[in-house]
């Protein structure tokens, strides 16, 4: 059998940065939650096998969502961090899915994906033994403020060869899973999937995605992803 493409969608966030009473995935936008409209990149899909949704213990919001086809969603208990989050996607998934299959973890706080880099995503990496994930280059220079906190820059950091990590990051649901399973188990601090790959030794692969492809993370970013979605058919 091919590898089958599941989706792992990490919904169980807070999103404190965003200082909300409502977490940010659950915030409207054109009609539809942040979450609804992340939901719909993948829904039609005929290359995704399924999507599992990691929802907060005390997620209040989910039975509310009127989304079609939403019985086939599997949903399941996320953790204190994100990586707990998708480590439990991914036993959730094992269940149906096969290890050699993709996975895409995709933040549900990123509902500007663009169909075209999805499909240049796993069209680039379907054959690949690794995976990779969509980035962008960084376009502005780089400072790191003195580590005594005040808003003074200690050096500028050569930004040749940097990316900026976005989601999906897409990889075989075995090998990513025991990437996280042994992060989880070593304490490590991974703020994606990739880096959890990394200190495996594994070598993930780069997709240039579109800088659009924002994660709603403060107020600020609503309104620009408001006028994205707008703009999309
Ligand atoms: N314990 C967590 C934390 C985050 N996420 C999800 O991971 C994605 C990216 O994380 P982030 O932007 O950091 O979301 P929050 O953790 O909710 O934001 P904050 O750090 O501001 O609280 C989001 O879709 C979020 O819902 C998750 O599933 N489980
Ligand atoms: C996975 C990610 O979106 C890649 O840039 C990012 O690391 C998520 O970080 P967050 O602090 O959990 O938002």
């Amino acid at each position: 059998m091919k590898p089958r493409c599941w989706v792992v969608l990490p919904a169980a966030g807070a999103g404190r940065r965003m200082g909300t009473s409502i977490p940010k995935q659950y915030l409207t936008v054109l009609g539809r939650t942040v979450l609804e409209h992340t939901l719909s990149i993948f829904t039609d899909r005929v290359d995704i096998a399924g999507i599992a949704v990691a929802l907060a213990s005390d997620d209040p919001y989910w039975p509310e969502l009127q989304i079609p086809g939403k019985e086939r969603f599997l949903t399941l208990t996320g953790g204190d961090d994100r990586m707990i989050s998708v480590r439990n996607a991914l036993h959730a998934l094992s269940a149906m899915a096969l290890p050699d299959d993709w996975v895409l973890v995709h933040d549900a706080a990123r509902p500007c994906l663009r169909e075209e880099d999805l499909s240049r995503l796993i069209e680039t990496l379907y054959d690949d033994p690794v995976g990779g994930i969509l980035a962008t280059p960084l376009r502005d220079t780089l400072k790191r403020q003195a580590s005594d906190a005040r808003h003074i820059i200690e050096a500028t950091i050569d930004r040749d060869g940097l990316w900026l990590a976005q989601t999906p990051q897409m990889f075989r649901l075995g090998a990513l899973s025991m990437a996280l399973n042994k992060a989880l188990e070593l304490g490590w601090k991974i703020t994606d999937e990739a880096s959890a790959m990394e200190r495996w030794g594994a070598s993930p692969h780069i997709v240039r995605g579109h800088a659009d492809n924002l994660k709603i993370t403060h107020a600020e970013d609503l309104p620009l992803a408001e006028f994205l979605l707008s703009t999309r058919t």
